[in-house]
């Protein structure tokens, strides 16, 4: 069956279909990874999204459940080069065509993903529509034309109540925005006592949760949608030692009163990171369309710890004085290089310092009705 892909500035795709037939709009962006499209199907941060793949071949392994980064896929449609019928893998469970017919995704395939790739760089993300209807091109651009992005993606994509994956180490939140299974497989292999809440949880409803720490998950949308997590953030701020991911990191910076944008085209897919502290490039796996601006950074407390080698944008920061830091990529990987993974080791060196400090100066743990801040419980260092 014949497929089409309609962008915004009028361009028109002819393709074949795969997946459901139902019709799909969204942000249309690409993802450059050359492996792990399961990953990127369940990532929750791709929610609203339709998503290309500059690899050419795609479904060659099939599908897999253990390697979902959350219960489902999330994209709204997919876009590739070549789709594989006949995957081949002792894993695979099904295939790929399956996969997003059982989930009502479409997809569509046959067309030139590079010359897509290259609109969206030159325009940047631009909206899309993925359809097997016959209806004229005016028509199509009428329905796209009316479309309006998803807003409320963290609210679809975060938990609706709390759940625990108990261990018998560092007791960390987990605020919800979204978040892949690996950042909580990360924590799991670390022994973590986790405790995942729904990204409007308030900062009294995390503090009698008692935890070691907070971990800022990572998630889709403009940060700037979900102005009360940023205030539950900044009430915690100093008080819990702070881990932010991608979204999270995005947050951290608006807690701090720093400020986000729109990146043109977004970076997805494998990107180079310089560490300032050890002038050390980083692989990192990424998915994210906002950025930290550096402007914005003056009197906020935050300094930078990595930077992006190819466009410079800001890819970590952390607090001088409070124990919160951030990473604009995943460090969990999946999918991705683990080269980064030592941020989750950092981030519980972080939390023993902190309760070390604590321990030192005892005073400092009762809660007060004015908020204790990082330079008190640091303040003989
Ligand atoms: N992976 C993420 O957490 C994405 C963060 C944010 N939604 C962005 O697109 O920039």
């Amino acid at each position: 069956m014949q497929a089409r892909l309609l962008l915004e500035d009028g361009t028109l795709f002819t393709g074949k279909a795969f997946g459901a037939s139902s019709d799909a709009y969204g942000e249309v962006v690409f993802t450059t990874g050359v492996t792990g499209y399961q990953e990127v199907l369940t990532d929750p941060s791709y929610c609203g999204y339709i998503v290309t793949m500059t690899y050419p071949l795609i479904g060659n392994y099939g599908i897999s459940r253990d390697d979902f980064e959350s219960v489902r896929p999330y994209i709204q449609g997919l876009v590739v080069r070549e789709q594989e019928l006949v995957p081949s893998n002792w894993r695979a469970q099904y295939t790929l065509d399956s996969l997003l017919k059982e989930y009502d995704i479409p997809g569509i395939s046959g067309i030139d993903t590079r010359m897509l790739t290259r609109k969206i760089r030159q325009a940047g993300t631009l909206k899309g529509l993925i359809t097997t209807s016959d209806a004229s091109v005016v028509e199509l651009a009428e329905r796209l034309g009316a479309y309006d992005v998803l807003k409320d993606q963290v609210a679809r994509v975060s938990t609706k109540s709390m759940y625990i994956s108990p261990g018998y180490g560092e007791r960390i939140v987990v605020m919800d925005f979204g978040c892949k299974s690996s950042i909580l497989r990360e924590l799991t292999r670390r022994g973590c006592d986790i405790v995942v809440v729904p990204y409007d949880t308030t900062s009294e409803q995390i503090r009698r949760l008692h935890p070691d720490g907070i971990l800022l998950s990572n998630g889709p949308g403009d940060p700037k949608r979900i102005p009360a997590a940023i205030r539950t953030i900044s009430e915690l701020l100093g008080e819990v030692p702070i881990f932010g991911i991608c979204l999270g990191h995005l947050l951290l910076a608006l807690a701090c009163g720093a400020d986000t944008a729109k990146l043109s085209c977004g970076h997805r897919g494998n990107h180079p990171v310089k560490e300032l502290r050890s002038n050390r490039c980083y692989i990192t796996s990424q998915n994210h369309s906002f950025t930290v601006l550096e402007s914005s950074l003056a009197g906020t407390g935050l300094a930078v710890t990595h930077i992006n080698s190819n466009d410079g944008s800001i890819e970590g920061l952390r607090h001088e004085r409070y124990p919160a830091f951030s990473a604009q990529f995943h460090p969990e990987a999946a999918p991705g290089p683990k080269d980064s993974g030592y941020l989750f080791d950092e981030f519980l060196d972080l939390i023993r310092e902190h309760k070390a400090v604590l321990t030192k100066q005892p005073s400092q743990v009762l809660f007060t009705a004015e908020k204790r801040k990082g330079e008190l419980v640091y303040a003989d260092q």
